[in-house]
């Protein structure tokens, strides 16, 4: 039990005897009734401790009138079973559900030494069972498990101060590391999670390597900037705006932000949100390094005043224009008319939301806003400091597809490659369409059968767009010959003089 390594090996040596010296004691006096033993217990803690040169300072399991976990024994447990668990003899094991691995951490009445700046200590760890005053037949299984943390009284200062302030945060960050990460989805005012394991990363993502590299950087610098925050007076967040057409990689970029800083997900639907109060609920409701999103942010919220106003006006646009996707909103917003579910969320009640007082509270956090037209969404909601970074997603050209090409075929290069490269240059296919060409077409996943697949795949793409420009052309023609005949109070026609004239 005592390890050669340990100086104050006298000390306890001498303890240990005498402990065992009492043990018998106690077990040849054990029809003595316990007061007296308590008694001779607390005089013999005295004189050891008058010759003792150690301090011990007592980390319990469980903490407070109702017995809450202490949250500074389990970051101790982490920290332990990370840097120190594998000098033990007698380990205990348990396995991490995130990753499946085991974790092994020193099971009970072991010691380890730590070293911190040059000073050595120890931790112990120990479990006493509560002196019941009943007899009991069955197991107690109340045992009260604790860590002891031993140290010379000349450290002092250094060991209670930021030896331990240390302990805590590795503990804590090792949690972060180990735990399994959720996500969380509203329904009304009340959060419910399943488990987050979306296998997305920046490696996957189809993106040009230098912008992807940005993002990266960017979310990195944020997740470490705790201090520079504080510094400059900044709740410690983050916004995003990602914006580009339908199945260009929003929702995949969302998850691998979520994976590369380890954060949880809370998926926001604002139209299930009754009003601002449900709203700040919500967010007081979630956790630290965490990203919040609120996808379609365009057609999720009748932002009263500003929004209602400029309806007619994106009427006329919307009839207008033919953009992608267009449908899909119209069809999602007329349903929550009906269904009269429409929320009750102002702009003000979102602006709060994003950095009002609230949303300091609880540290560090990413909010994200996907749209499919950013043009749509009102100026104030935004604007930097907001959304301090706007990313578009955009349709895949040749540096997008080679990401691709690579995870899905494992392929650098190929004789195909220009001819792709040309044809990614001529037309507008969204990543996910190239994505879904490159999916393996026969059980050998044969590349040259998927890239062909591709080719054909453009080569219709580039064809459609051709031809929706010659109507288009053709259209402009007509209406130009139109006004032609207006002004001239005649008809027109002979097209060729048009042209001429
Ligand atoms: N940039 C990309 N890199 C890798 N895969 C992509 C990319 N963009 C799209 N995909 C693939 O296409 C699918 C759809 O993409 P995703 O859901 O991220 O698009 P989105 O931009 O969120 O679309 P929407 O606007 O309709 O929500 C994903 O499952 C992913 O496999
Ligand atoms: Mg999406």
């Amino acid at each position: 039990m005592f390890t050669s390594m340990n100086p104050r090996d006298t000390f306890a040596q001498l303890g240990s005897i005498f402990g065992g010296l009492m043990f018998f004691w106690a077990i040849f006096q054990q029809y003595f009734p316990y007061p007296v033993r308590n008694y001779i217990e607390k005089y013999t803690h005295r004189l050891v401790n008058y010759v003792y040169p150690y301090i011990q300072v007592r980390f319990n399991e469980f903490t407070g009138e109702r017995l809450m976990r202490s949250e500074a024994y389990s970051a101790i447990q982490n920290y332990l079973s990370a840097n120190t668990s594998m000098q033990a003899k007698r380990l205990k094991a348990d396995v991490v559900k995130k990753t499946q691995s085991l974790v092994l951490s020193m099971d009970d009445h072991e010691e380890v030494a730590d070293e911190y700046k040059g000073v050595k200590l120890w931790w112990a760890s120990g479990k006493n069972t509560p002196k019941t005053q009943s007899l009991s037949f069955y197991p107690v299984s109340d045992e009260r498990r604790y860590y002891k943390l031993t140290f010379h009284k000349r450290h002092r200062d250094l060991i209670i101060g930021p030896y331990l302030k240390h302990v805590l945060k590795e503990g804590k960050a090792i949690k972060v590391r180990n735990r399994q990460r959720k996500l969380y989805t509203n329904n009304g005012a009340y959060w419910s999670h399943v488990v987050f394991e979306h296998p997305a990363s920046f490696q996957t993502l189809a993106m040009e390597p230098e912008r992807k590299k940005e993002i990266i950087d960017d979310l990195i610098a944020f997740s470490k900037a705790e201090d520079f925050y504080a510094r400059i007076g900044r709740a410690w967040k983050r916004g995003y705006l990602l914006y580009g057409p339908p199945g260009t990689g929003k929702s995949t970029m969302i998850a691998a932000m979520a994976n590369l800083l380890n954060y949880d997900i809370y998926d926001l639907e604002l139209t299930a949100v009754k009003d601002n109060t449900e709203l700040r609920r919500l967010l007081i409701e979630t956790s630290s390094k965490s990203v919040i999103v609120i996808e379609d942010i365009d057609c999720s919220l009748e932002l009263t005043g500003q929004r209602k106003k400029e309806k007619k006006k994106e009427k006329k646009k919307e009839d207008d224009q033919e953009q992608e996707g267009k449908e899909e909103s119209k069809e999602k917003s007329s349903k929550e008319e009906k269904d009269g579910k429409s929320s009750q969320v102002t702009l003000s009640g979102l602006l709060n939301f994003i950095d009002g007082l609230w949303s300091a509270c609880g540290g560090e956090r990413i909010i994200v806003f996907t749209t499919n037209y950013k043009e749509k969404l009102d100026p104030a909601l935004i604007r930097k400091g907001r959304m301090d970074k706007h990313i578009e997603l955009s349709y895949c050209g040749f540096e997008a597809f080679k990401v691709l090409a690579k995870n899905y075929l494992c392929l650098d290069e190929h004789d195909f490659f220009p001819r792709i490269r040309t044809l990614l240059g001529e037309t507008k296919i969204t990543p996910a369409d190239v994505a879904e060409h490159l999916m393996p077409k026969t059980i050998f996943g044969d590349a040259e059968v998927s890239l062909k697949s591709l080719i054909k795949g453009l080569e219709m793409v580039k064809e459609e767009e051709e031809k929706k420009k010659a109507e288009e052309d053709e259209a402009k023609k007509k209406e130009l010959l139109e006004k032609e005949e207006a002004k001239d109070g005649k008809p027109n026609h002979d097209q060729g003089k048009v042209q001429s004239g």
